[in-house]
C-alpha cells in the first residue's frame, strides 16, 4: 500500500517506517513540524505527532478523501467530536495505545471493575522516556475512563522507558496488580500495521483499535 505519516520524523514515525518497509509498504507522504514531502497521493494517512498538528491533520485528510489512523495523545472532548465529524466521510481508528496487551489489559480492568465497591482503592501509575511531553499518559486516561470510580493517577518521566502501565487495585485485605510494559515501540506499531491492512477496505465510520482486533 502507499501511506502517509504525520509525524514521519518522530520516534513512532521512525518505527511505522521500518516495519512498513519491511512489509513491503510504500511512503508516499510525509510531513512534520518542518516540512511536507508529498511524491504520490497516499491511500492512508497515519497521524503519531503531537496534538498541536491536530487541526491540520483532519484538514488534510477531508481535503485527500483518504482513511486516518491516529494514535496522537493529549486529545481532548473536542478533538474527539471533530474525528467524529471527519468519520462521518473517511474511517478513522483512533487510539491511545496501539499495542495488544493493552488491549487485553483494557478487557481485564473492565472485568475487575465490575467486582468494585467503594471500599477499593485504585491507583494507575505510568512511566514513559524522558522526552514524553504529555502527562498522565492517554493510555492510562483511556484505563481510567473504563472503571466506575476516579483512580490516583502517577507519571514518571525516566530514561528510554517505551511504556509502562500498571494499576492497583487494593481493600483493606488484599491488593490486586495487573502491568503492561512494551519492550520497544514495535509493540505499537505493529498495532497500526493491523489497522493499516484493514481500513483500506472499511467504510467510513469511527473505529477504535479494540474494535479492529475483534
Ligand atoms: N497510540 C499509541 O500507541 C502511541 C502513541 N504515541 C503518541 O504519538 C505521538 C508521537 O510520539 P513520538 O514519536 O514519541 O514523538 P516525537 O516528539 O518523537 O515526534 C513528534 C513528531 O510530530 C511532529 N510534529 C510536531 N508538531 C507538528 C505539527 N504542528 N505538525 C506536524 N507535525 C508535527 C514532529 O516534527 C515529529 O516528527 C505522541 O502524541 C505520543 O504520545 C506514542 C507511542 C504509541
Ligand atoms: O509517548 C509515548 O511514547 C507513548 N505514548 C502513548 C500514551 O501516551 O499512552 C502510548 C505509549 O505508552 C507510548
Amino acid at each position: 500500500m502507499k501511506y502517509g505519516i504525520i509525524g514521519y520524523s518522530g520516534r513512532m514515525g521512525q518505527a511505522i517506517e521500518e516495519l512498513f518497509a519491511e512489509a513491503g509498504h510504500q511512503l508516499v507522504y510525509k510531513k512534520d513540524e518542518k516540512t511536507t514531502k508529498e511524491i504520490e497521493k497516499p491511500e492512508l494517512i497515519i497521524d503519531f505527532s503531537l496534538k498541536e498538528a491536530f487541526a491540520e491533520t483532519v484538514a488534510i485528510v477531508k481535503a485527500k478523501e483518504v482513511p486516518l489512523i491516529i494514535g496522537t495523545t493529549g486529545l481532548e472532548a473536542a478533538d474527539f467530536a471533530k474525528l467524529k465529524e471527519l468519520a462521518a466521510e473517511v474511517a478513522v481508528i483512533q487510539s491511545f495505545n496501539f499495542s495488544i496487551g493493552i488491549n487485553i489489559l483494557s478487557e481485564l480492568i473492565q472485568k475487575v471493575n465490575n467486582y468494585l465497591d467503594q471500599d477499593w482503592d485504585i491507583e494507575i501509575s505510568e512511566t514513559h522516556h524522558r522526552f514524553k511531553k504529555d502527562k498522565p499518559s492517554g493510555t492510562a486516561i483511556m484505563l481510567s475512563e473504563l472503571l466506575d470510580q476516579n483512580p490516583e493517577m502517577h507519571s514518571k518521566r525516566l530514561g528510554s522507558e517505551f511504556g509502562e502501565h500498571e494499576i492497583d487495585f487494593a481493600s483493606t485485605g488484599e491488593l490486586l496488580t495487573l502491568k503492561h510494559r512494551a519492550y520497544s515501540r514495535e509493540a505499537f506499531s505493529k498495532g497500526v500495521l493491523i489497522s493499516a491492512q484493514k481500513i483500506i477496505n472499511m467504510e467510513p465510520g469511527f473505529y477504535k483499535f479494540s474494535q479492529i482486533l475483534k
